[in-house]
């Protein structure tokens, strides 16, 4: 066995210091384009630096952490992001995502972690395995972990929330050998208990999401899956979209790591 299984577990433990996360996910630039950036979001520099020091690590692509080294360079775990694809793209090719850098690129970046997306279930269902297992071979040789975007959808696939879809997706995940897996949310504790269930101890992270109608909404569903054993979130909207995006940060880890209640996590927010 080489050393990767050491460089993972330290990597790990930089991610997941208690057991739990809260990692700000800022690749929306291609994957929604800058109408995801209203008013001064627009600027990556500014958004990251109210949050670098708050979260337990950012999800970056290639281009955008080399852009912007300096503002979270030594201050927070990095996860590059090697996959993605454009809202652009002519309708039938939406559930497909391309190569958007390499694992050598995000080991020379300093990175804790490579991250990729699965669609389990679209009609490129093969294509992305065949991605995920490249990123995978290569993140094993570099002592990587590997966060998998486990996210069911297609044709067959009438709700992507449903429980047994989500639960589908995130076993799935853990048979492609994903080290840390980032999925939807099921709409309860309960139900999000069995998609925690099925991953069997691999760290489930749930996917934040468009925008809540407010940031008490948003505590009370990540309340509801840190009480379904999650072990964090993966926050971009949410916090990027709030008018004060290093409050809502403050109130999510809060939350996820203190075990605040929601309004007593909100009222950091207001600070
Ligand atoms: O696939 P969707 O729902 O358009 O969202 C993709 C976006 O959601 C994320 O997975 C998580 O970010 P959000 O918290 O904003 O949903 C991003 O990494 C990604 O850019």
């Amino acid at each position: 066995m080489g050393y990767g299984y050491i460089g993972k577990k330290v990597r790990l433990q930089r991610i997941l210091r208690d057991g739990k996360a809260v990692i700000f996910a800022f690749d929306h630039g291609v994957e929604h384009g800058p109408a995801d950036f209203p008013g001064e979001t627009i600027d990556p520099r500014k958004i990251l630096s109210k949050v670098v020091d708050v979260v337990d690590a950012i999800m970056l692509l290639p281009g955008m952490a080399n852009l912007t080294h300096e503002v979270w360079a030594g201050k927070v775990p990095l996860i590059v992001k090697v996959t993605s694809k454009t809202s652009l793209r002519p309708e039938q090719e939406k559930l497909l995502q391309s190569p958007f850098g390499f694992v050598e690129d995000v080991v020379a970046l300093g990175a804790e972690a490579v991250a990729a997306t699965v669609y389990w279930g679209s009609n490129f269902e093969d294509q992305m395995l065949k991605m995920w297992f490249e990123v995978k071979r290569e993140a094993e040789r570099y002592g990587l972990p590997a966060l998998q975007l486990s996210y069911p959808r297609g044709p067959a696939i009438k709700n992507m929330y449903d429980v047994e879809v989500v639960r589908y997706g995130v076993r799935a995940a853990i048979e492609s050998g994903a080290d840390l897996i980032k999925t939807y949310y099921t709409g309860s504790t309960e139900s999000f208990r069995r998609v925690v269930e099925v991953a069997a101890g691999v760290p489930v992270l749930m996917s934040g999401g468009a925008k809540a109608k407010t940031l008490l909404d948003f505590l009370y569903v990540v309340k509801s899956v840190m009480d379904a054993g999650a072990q964090g979130v993966v926050v971009g909207r949410n916090i990027f979209q709030h008018e004060n995006p290093r409050g809502a940060a403050k109130a999510i880890m809060a939350v996820v790591h203190e075990g605040y209640s929601p309004e007593e996590a909100l009222k950091m927010a207001e600070q």
